[in-house]
């Protein structure tokens, strides 16, 4: 099975803990989330594949540890993951970056896709999928089987806030795909939303209801 990283540093939890205040408003909401992204990045890209090389420093030639070349995408699932995308391009600006759409119809819970569009080359990247919310984990879901059906078999989550829940979900329906978290909640409330969560991650993101 592999890993569920909750992160603890104090940052993550303490930019984690200014957005569940629900008077933090869109532009600082945005903005925290952008910073999370990026905190958590760096947490989920510590296994990158590294190779020595030589480089020349004003003082002498030496060897020295370089990402090995290796090909990322960024995924997010529309539209909450977008506001994580520009966090992680920072950190790894040569990403390509696809998108999947999916909101949860809200009777039923279930996703609902209505758009996916990966890089060409998607089965030879490591895919980072984004959402900020994984509740009942069926967003994450489908979204990690619209990866697999097109040929990515590397694949890790990162969110910011988790449900139990959701958690589960992932896991039995794909072990293989590791999980980076900045919290795992309580649980879901009769409604989906996490608990205490942060509320709709969408909506303030983009200031909708
Ligand atoms: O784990 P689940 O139960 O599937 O719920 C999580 C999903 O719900 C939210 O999206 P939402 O449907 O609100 O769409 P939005 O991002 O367009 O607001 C969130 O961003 C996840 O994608
Ligand atoms: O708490 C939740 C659950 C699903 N989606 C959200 O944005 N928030
Ligand atoms: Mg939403």
């Amino acid at each position: 099975m592999a890993e569920v990283i909750e992160v603890k540093h104090p940052l993550v939890q303490h930019k984690l803990t200014m957005i569940r205040n629900e008077a933090v408003g869109t532009k600082d909401f945005r903005a925290l989330v952008d910073e999370l992204a990026m905190l958590l990045t760096y947490e989920a890209s510590a296994d990158l594949p590294m190779e020595t090389i030589s480089v020349k420093t004003p003082v002498q030639e030496t060897k020295a540890q370089s990402l090995a070349g290796k090909k990322l995408a960024v995924v997010p699932i529309l539209r909450a993951g977008l506001g994580m995308v520009d966090g992680i391009l920072q950190l790894i600006p040569a990403a390509k970056v696809g998108h999947i759409g999916m909101y949860r119809d809200e009777e039923t819970l279930e996703p609902v896709e209505y758009f996916v569009k990966l890089p060409e080359d998607i089965a030879q990247r490591e895919v980072l999928l984004i959402d900020p919310m994984l509740a009942t984990g069926g967003s994450a879901k489908d979204a990690i089987n619209a990866l697999k059906v097109r040929g990515a078999t590397q694949i890790k989550l990162i969110t910011l806030v988790s449900a139990p829940e959701g958690i589960k979900a992932v896991q039995e329906a794909h072990p293989d795909v590791a999980i980076v978290t900045a919290s795992i909640d309580e649980g879901l409330n009769e409604d989906g939303y996490i608990v205490p969560g942060l509320g709709d991650a969408g909506d303030r993101l983009f200031g909708t209801h």
